[in-house]
């Protein structure tokens, strides 16, 4: 197993946010993190990355537990696309996407050939290569978001945890963020909402009810609509698709007027 949880929970300020979760991540396979808002997905990411401890159980990678790797061995095999992550510094995208490079670098070592040719396939996988030069700030939410993809990818990780990774993006860079994140060799944990595109790229999936695992296996298993009605409240009717062959899940509409928010 590649990423493994056993019995993992996390509190915080007399709450239990994640609770007993245990996971067995395959290497290379794509894993969807379900759940609706509040339900722990961020913080599971961030338990699994090491940048929050768990109260209780392990987590281990290739079993080895977290807490036995160095913070340089962790950032060399793994890297975290987080939420809205941003900076107050004057930086161009290059600068950013360099950042990816350095767990690889040592005080000594200059920037190497190999740094370049792993940033410059970072930026072509986003489609991002003519930005370059451009100022960190003045990009769109959607376009910090490719490049913070770049980022993780320049890293060359074994791991890649993506939080929301299509939040903010057009329907197209949707897809074809999700597309390359499917093809890579890389194993892949991401956070996502959209239970579609969950189905059409993901080989397994997690769901997450109030910090706990409801359901995991692959969409068809997990995505049923009596667990969708368990979780999210929300009435669905699940086919699968005759166009792309992957299930589709269409959503009733509330048939009460008082919809909460
Ligand atoms: N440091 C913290 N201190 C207090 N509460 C926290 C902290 N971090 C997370 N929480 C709470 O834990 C719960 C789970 O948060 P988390 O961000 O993991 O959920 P999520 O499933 O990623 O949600 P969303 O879909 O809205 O992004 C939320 O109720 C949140 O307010």
């Amino acid at each position: 197993m590649s990423i493994k949880a056993n019995g993992v929970s996390w509190s915080t300020a007399g709450r239990l946010i994640v609770d007993d979760v245990s996971l067995s991540i395959t290497p290379g396979d794509t894993v969807g993190l379900l759940g609706p808002n509040g339900s722990g997905k961020s913080s599971l990411l961030r338990l699994l990355c090491g940048l929050r401890r768990a109260t209780e159980g392990v987590i281990t990678f290739d079993d080895a537990p977290i807490e036995h790797l160095s913070r340089r061995d962790v950032a060399r095999r793994l890297a975290l696309v987080e939420q809205n992550a941003t900076t107050d510094a004057d930086v161009t995208v290059l600068d950013v996407v360099r950042l990816g490079r350095t767990p690889w670098r040592s005080m000594l070592s200059g920037w190497r050939e190999e740094d370049s040719t792993a940033v410059e396939q970072a930026l072509t996988q986003v489609g991002m290569t003519t930005r370059r030069h451009q100022s960190w700030h003045t990009l769109s939410g959607g376009e910090r978001q490719r490049i913070h993809i770049a980022r993780a990818l320049a890293q060359r990780p074994r791991e890649l945890l993506l939080d929301e990774p299509t939040n903010h993006l057009d329907i197209q860079h949707q897809l074809d963020i999700l597309a390359l994140v499917q093809r890579l060799p890389t194993t892949c944990v991401m956070a996502l909402h959209d239970l579609n595109l969950a189905a059409m790229f993901c080989d397994h999936l997690v769901l997450l009810k109030e910090g706990r695992v409801v359901s995991a296996g692959t969409p068809e298993s997990v995505l049923t609509s009596e667990r969708i009605l368990d979780v999210y409240g929300v009435e669905t009717v699940i086919e699968r698709s005759p166009h792309h062959g992957c299930l589709h899940v269409h959503y009733l509409p509330r048939r009460s007027e008082s919809a909460s928010v």
